[in-house]
């Protein structure tokens, strides 16, 4: 079994400088080294390098910021990840803003038609071009995927080929009023972090593959926003939010999708290494690490 890294060193989707450091710490922290303890045969060719663009020629499209270089990044993500999967490996891809998953979850679906996404995040980033108040597209990726709102030209290479009744997400609790009615408009599923607290991780997690995965046949992308933490747990990340999942919570969902024999390809977003003192910076970094190894496999027992 092969793993390819996908090092994705990008902020553009959001405001905050720092997060397109987080591949480099992962692979720093020996994410590498730890997969191959695991038995995985590990392809890295290095990390992403993506030239800017400079702000003059690429100037906000209605509020959407940095729009070119994000479409042109997730486009080149998309390539790369798609590629991976076409041949049968695993892309891990490690971020970078959520913008990213535009990218990644565009590869998945070129190569696993069928798939489904889970979606693990304080935010719903399903904000379009009419909805968003920021303008910082990491908070809209899936709304491009699913192909919704005004279509924006920059953006024509992100086909529609996610279906919202193949999408669950698991954590949220920040979610914008557009959005919530988007989620509701298109019977999209999502479990907050109040079914969490009512139903326990377990219960979820089944309930959230039963909606998306009834026969547990389709390949699964889990979509890991680090910020579905608690910020207790994973402090140094651009957008954090109180009351979010705990370790345990966020360790067992990677474990319940790897043990379901189905993930075709994993993302672990927005670890921002500049946002914290660096033990917090370590911490993040290091649950960045684990979380990745047990959506690879890494039991407790
Ligand atoms: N909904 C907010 C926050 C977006 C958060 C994005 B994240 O989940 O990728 O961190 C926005 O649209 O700006
Ligand atoms: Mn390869
Ligand atoms: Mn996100
Ligand atoms: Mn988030």
């Amino acid at each position: 079994l092969t793993a390819s890294i996908v090092g994705c060193p990008f902020s553009g989707g959001q405001p905050r400088p720092g997060v397109d450091q987080g591949p480099i710490h992962l692979v720093e922290a020996g994410l590498i080294e730890q997969l191959s303890g695991l038995g995985w045969k590990v392809q890295f060719d290095g990390h992403h390098q993506f030239e800017e663009i400079n702000a003059a020629a690429d100037p906000p499209i209605g509020k959407l910021k940095n729009p070119r270089l994000v479409s042109r990044v997730s486009e080149a993500v998309a390539k790369a990840v798609g590629g991976h999967a076409k041949k049968g490996e695993l892309p891990v891809t490690l971020g970078g803003d959520h913008s990213l998953a535009m990218g990644t979850i565009s590869g998945t679906l070129e190569a696993y038609p069928e798939a489904c996404v889970v979606w693990i995040d304080a935010h719903a980033d399903i904000n379009t071009v009419e909805t968003t108040d920021s303008g910082n597209i990491h908070g809209m990726p899936v709304s491009f995927l699913l192909g919704i709102g005004s279509a924006v030209p920059e953006f024509s290479w992100v086909k529609p080929l996610l279906k919202s009744e193949r999408i669950v997400y698991i954590g949220l609790r920040d979610v914008d009023a557009g959005e919530k009615r988007i989620l509701k408009e298109n019977n999209i599923k999502a479990f907050s972090m109040h079914e969490v607290d009512k139903y326990g991780i377990g219960k979820v997690v089944e309930m959230a593959l039963d909606h998306v995965n009834p026969k547990r046949d389709r390949p699964i992308h889990l979509s890991f926003d680090v910020d579905a933490l608690d910020p207790s747990v994973a402090p140094s990340t651009g957008t954090p939010v109180r009351g979010g999942l705990t370790f345990r919570e966020g360790h067992f969902i990677c474990e319940e999708i790897w043990s379901s024999g189905l993930l075709v390809a994993l993302d672990l977003m927005e670890v921002n290494p500049s946002l914290a003192d660096a033990a917090s910076v370590q911490q993040t970094v290091a649950i960045g690490c684990s979380l990745v190894r047990s959506a690879l496999g890494e039991t407790l027992l």
